[in-house]
């Protein structure tokens, strides 16, 4: 009797972009550019500067109105909904965006606690202590939570806009460029505490990145953007296969190879 094949699971699309034109003036930064995120993989985007990563993420989470196509985050065309129940959707995503945006006038505590008091209407002391726990999660010490912005080095600053992020218990956390400005050993961390996040809450991550360590490191799949669209997006070995001149002078290029070798050491690839 022979054995039926296994099933392949059918992954849940979260994010479902098609078609997507996006011009600045007479500048096209995307030209139908079409893309899939999985529920619970943490999906790197990468490509050379300026070819459209951060306006990419910013169009997913309707800050930009694209020129055409279609983005759908939870199967909904944020775009196309009324209001409140655009702010069902936003709320079930948490943000990192490149400089931290932390409010210089708020405690870190205070901080965190915002989006529980304006978007889910918690009472502020409760807030503040739920603020402690999204802290703790993001990997900062208790006294954290009392200072401002400014008493706070790069890396604690991350954190705090890691916590702020979780604040709402998120499906989706998307982050911009998360390790950029910290050093090596603090980067490192930070892409550990991603993947025990993903893990311990099936989050799904858009994780917008230069940095080879981390796609090597947290990366199920890596989306590399070039001519205005997704070139590739599959597991890193196969993306880094890829016959494409920026592709392979990123990832076989001296620090393609350290990150390959940091990450793989037994490879001689
Ligand atoms: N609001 C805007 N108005 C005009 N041009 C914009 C705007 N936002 C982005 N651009 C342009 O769109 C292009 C893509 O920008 P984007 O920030 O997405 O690049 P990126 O791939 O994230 O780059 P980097 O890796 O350098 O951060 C750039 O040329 C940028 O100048």
């Amino acid at each position: 009797m022979s054995a039926l094949p296994t099933p392949i699971p059918k992954r849940e699309t979260v994010i479902e972009v098609r078609g997507l034109v996006n011009r600045f003036g007479n500048q096209t930064v995307h030209d139908h550019l079409d893309l899939d995120v999985y529920r619970g993989e943490i999906l790197g985007v990468v490509g050379g500067s300026g070819t459209g990563k951060s306006v990419l993420l910013r169009t997913i989470i309707g800050l930009v109105r694209p020129v055409a196509g279609t983005v759908r985050v939870f199967g909904e065309n944020l775009l196309a909904l009324p209001p409140e129940r655009r702010s069902m959707v936003e709320r079930r995503f948490g943000v990192l965006f490149q400089s931290g945006a932390l409010f210089s006038s708020l405690t870190v505590s205070e901080n965190v606690a915002l989006p529980l008091v304006e978007h889910a209407g918690i009472p502020r002391a409760d807030a503040e202590r739920l603020a402690g726990v999204k802290l703790a999660l993001a990997g900062l010490p208790i006294d954290a939570a009392r200072k401002y912005p400014s008493q706070l080095s790069g890396g604690m600053i991350k954190r705090a806009a890691l916590a702020r992020a979780l604040a709402l218990d998120p499906e989706i956390l998307f982050l911009d460029e998360p390790t950029a400005g910290l050093d090596p050993i603090s980067a490192a961390a930070f892409d550990s505490l991603i993947v025990t996040l993903r893990n311990a809450l099936g989050l799904t991550v858009f994780l917008v990145t230069h940095d080879l360590d981390t796609l090597y490191t947290t990366c199920d799949r890596v989306a590399v953007l070039s001519q205005h669209r997704v070139l590739a997006a599959a597991p890193i070995d196969e993306v880094a296969a890829t016959d494409d001149a920026w592709v392979q002078a990123y990832f076989h290029g001296p620090r393609g190879r350290a990150a390959l070798q940091s990450a793989h050491p037994e490879r001689k690839d």
